[in-house]
């Protein structure tokens, strides 16, 4: 088992009080390096926003639905006004997180991610999985938690203090729900289709994940990432991100962006099934978090998937002679599986799921 213990990293909030230099399991390979992706200096282009309360408007909100679908083809993600969050709601579950993650180790371990002492599951607090001895490690700890199916939670790795997280959690988690039926419905029709055709796709047994990053301050913020490039998994993410401290960088043709700090708004980003579903027309966007040499950062994504059975596919409605498939069908499962071991190798899953020679 000694030989073994690379597959349990330390966890990186008490390695950075210990290193003067993150361990080379942390830093990137020279060509990867932060410093050498530098965000674009000019910045164009700003990151769209979407204003929920007019998408929703009696009139149709027919000028924000347009706004919705640009932004979606061309970054797959926006961030998000008048979404009804109260602020004090959004501020007490980021300053819940940050109290759990200021506890003593042993008081987060009884939310442990690892089983038996060797293995890592899926939920729970820990590091992300290190499935290859050479694989580079990201400099951030999390707290991953199944928040729906409800009756499929494992409510013995919630935090038990601060003692109001679990219902803040819940309030914030139906908030989420409606705000995603919401964009959802306002996508379906954008694309012509009926509009609870992406909200029919989730059964009961289709899962939301809480993910909490922890991103502690790092010495040598050139050399490793906070998050390493990659896109999501699922349908649609929902990012409430620390409001004083940016990090969030998106790819898009080719250049890095900054997402600033917007305080109390939140950032929507699709994941690699709703890409498939639309058959491309809608991009999964790339993104990663940078570390920062001085403060720690916090940001909760929450994580839209299906049932575990479902089949994804790009949707019939939009295929024809000149747009055929542009991606193979396959489960939820399967997509997950292949797309955990892409992740740790730096790679995206859905490259070898696209069926090529279509632009031919
Ligand atoms: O911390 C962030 O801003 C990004 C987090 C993220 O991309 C994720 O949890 O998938
Ligand atoms: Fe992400």
């Amino acid at each position: 088992m000694a030989e073994e213990s690379w597959r349990i990293p330390m966890l990186v909030q008490e390695l950075a009080t210990k290193v003067q230099q993150p361990p080379s399991r942390y830093v990137q390979p020279e060509q990867y390096h932060p410093i050498s992706l530098r965000v674009s200096a000019e910045t164009p282009e700003r990151i769209p926003v979407i204003d929920l309360s007019r998408l929703l408007a009696a009139d149709g909100g027919a000028d924000e639905a347009i706004k919705l679908r640009l932004a979606l083809q061309s970054w797959g993600l926006f961030l998000v006004d008048n979404h009804e969050i109260e602020t004090s709601l959004m501020d007490d579950l980021i300053n819940a997180s940050r109290e759990f993650f200021r506890q003593p180790l042993d008081e987060k371990q009884k939310c442990s991610n690892v089983i038996g002492g060797k293995n890592l599951q899926v939920e729970g607090y820990g590091n992300d999985q290190a499935r290859f001895e050479d694989q580079t490690l990201d400099w951030s700890d999390r707290l991953h938690l199944k928040v729906e199916p409800e009756d499929e939670r494992n409510l013995d790795l919630w935090p038990k203090h601060p003692k109001s997280f679990r219902a803040i959690l819940q309030e914030y988690r139906m908030n989420c729900k409606r705000i995603k039926d919401c964009i959802l419905r306002a996508m379906a029709e954008t694309l012509g289709l009926n509009e609870d055709y992406f909200i029919s796709q989730f059964s009961v047994k289709a899962p939301t994940f809480a993910r909490f990053n922890y991103y502690p301050p790092c010495p040598r913020p050139d050399l490793v990432f906070g998050f390493k490039p990659h896109s999501d998994a699922g349908v649609l993410t929902i990012l409430l991100m620390d409001k004083d401290v940016g990090g969030l960088q998106i790819l898009r043709d080719g250049k890095w962006y900054d997402v600033p700090t917007n305080p109390h708004r939140l950032l929507i980003n699709l994941g690699d099934y709703t890409e498939i579903m639309s058959n491309g027309i809608f991009k999964s966007p790339v993104h990663r978090a940078v570390a920062n040499a001085e403060k720690e950062r916090i940001s909760l994504a929450m994580f839209h998937g299906l049932d575990p059975e479902k089949e994804i596919e790009p949707t019939a409605d939009l295929l024809n002679e000149e747009q055929p498939a542009r991606y193979r069908k396959l489960k939820a499962k399967e997509y997950l599986a292949g797309f955990y071991e892409h992740f740790c190798r730096g790679t995206r899953f859905i490259d070898s799921v696209k069926i090529l020679n279509m632009d031919v």
